[in-house]
């Protein structure tokens, strides 16, 4: 029953622009009035590991309620992820003249973003602390980037962790041929386009490239400060850049590491280092154009808008998984729990529709934004996979996608594909 009211709430909330009609709305093909009205298309670059499903959540609930044109994949919901774009347009959903909003992942192509995009669009990412999103990247995707499960390997009969094995000696793991190593080193600068591999000439004329083409780039540890900048450029009230810290592993799978850890990290990611000081003061220096006092004062604002909205929805925070119904169940990795918010009972259909939101995990909130765009569900397998079509385990799950129409579901089960694809919108819709 409890299951069953979110669903409904959720669907109430955007009653305004979706009516029940138990019809998905298709897609029109211009940009909705309120959404332009009101502010700029924006293309955030979601980087790993960093806090960017908090942004895209904001951004997810933002668009949502004010009728945007999402520019999602094609395939999945990223874009030809590990590959660098080339050539945006075939992995981008078609049916739209313009777009007001693109924010699922990505490796960057400046080039091919601005030809998908209107020209006034506001750009903006996210960076975090390099180590702190490495051991995150690290932990998040042990069993899937060759590198570190490599290292994973090695440490099962060295009593080690494989973070330490890894980062004894990373050279011999990583192989930079490897396409599913590009978040295996540097990986802010993998997501940002730059080479990660190693410094070059360009490096400081990339950055400066970069610098220009953002108006924002945030940095998660100070994510409210951030936040009020967003909130500025994008002209948003407090209330709606409130948030709740998703996608967070549990504590138990965090590793604290020690200061010859830190050094360790620190210098094999030397060029996210670079990138995430160069990005740090161009944060202040937009801080300090903003005014400090104000940024902090209204920081301050913005965390007491949050905790109300904390106190009024959430009634468990950093709920396990096997706790947390599949559609507020964040995606699992086989290396690292990832948590949960369990909603608040007893709220009203509106508020409950508005409190889901808050909480949904990125891949359920795309595929129901998807449906509601296009009046279909998204697909599972993106083209680019053919090539990675090598490996015998590859093979596997080639056969189990496309033979046997197999999907993995949030708990990392394999399950038939018409029971994943978005089992929410399936009950609102089939009710
Ligand atoms: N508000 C805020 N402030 C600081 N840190 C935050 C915030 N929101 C999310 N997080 C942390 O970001 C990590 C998840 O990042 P992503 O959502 O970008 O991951 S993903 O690439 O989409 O899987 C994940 O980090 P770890 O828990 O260290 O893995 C989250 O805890």
């Amino acid at each position: 029953q409890p299951k069953w009211n979110q669903r409904r709430a959720a669907e109430k909330h955007t009653s305004p622009l979706t009516p029940n009609t138990h019809q998905p709305h298709k897609h029109k093909p211009t940009a909705r009035a309120e959404w332009q009205r009101a502010h700029p298309p924006v293309f955030f670059l979601k980087t790993h590991r960093t806090g960017s499903s908090t942004v895209q959540n904001i951004l997810f609930r933002l668009g949502e309620r004010e009728g945007a044109t999402f520019a999602f994949p094609s395939h999945t919901y990223q874009f030809n992820y590990p590959d660098s774009l080339h050539y945006l347009f075939p992995f981008i959903s078609q049916g739209s003249s313009q777009f007001n909003l693109l924010c699922s992942h990505m490796r960057l192509d400046l080039r091919e973003v601005r030809k998908v995009m209107p020209q006034n669009t506001v750009f903006i990412t996210l960076l975090r602390d390099p180590i702190k999103t490495f051991e995150s990247v690290f932990g998040y995707y042990t069993s899937i980037i060759p590198a570190f499960f490599s290292a994973h390997r090695a440490a099962a009969n060295k009593g080690k962790s494989a973070l330490s094995v890894f980062l004894d000696s990373p050279e011999t793991f990583w192989d930079p041929k490897e396409p599913g190593n590009g978040l295996a080193k540097n990986p802010m600068s993998f997501d940002m386009g730059l080479n990660n591999q190693k410094w070059n000439g360009s490096w400081p004329e990339d950055l400066a490239q970069l610098e220009e083409a953002f108006h924002l780039v945030m940095i998660a540890e100070h994510f409210d400060e951030s936040l009020v900048l967003l909130g500025a450029l994008l002209g948003l009230e407090h209330a709606d850049v409130a948030y709740l810290r998703l996608n967070a592993r549990a504590g138990n799978c965090v590793t604290e590491l020690d200061e010859n850890m830190q050094e360790k990290v620190r210098s094999w990611n030397v060029l996210d280092t670079l990138l995430y000081d160069f990005f740090k003061q161009v944060f202040w220096e937009k801080a300090a154009q903003f005014g400090l006092e104000r940024l902090k004062a209204e920081a301050a604002r913005l965390r007491a808008s949050t905790e109300k909205i904390q106190q009024k929805c959430v009634s468990k925070a950093e709920v396990p998984p096997g706790e947390l119904e599949d559609l507020l169940r964040p995606l699992q990795t086989e290396t690292a729990t990832i948590v949960g918010y369990e909603v608040r009972g007893n709220l009203s259909l509106q508020d409950q529709g508005f409190c889901v939101r808050m909480m949904l995990p990125e891949l359920q909130y795309h595929s129901h934004l998807y449906f509601k765009q296009y009046g279909r569900d998204m697909r599972a397998l993106q083209p680019s996979a053919w090539k990675f079509l090598v490996s015998p385990k590859t093979l596997i799950s080639w056969f189990r996608c496309v033979v046997l129409k197999l999907e993995l579901n949030s708990a990392g089960h394999w399950v038939s594909r018409s029971r994943i694809r978005d089992p929410w919108i399936r009950q609102i819709y089939n009710s």
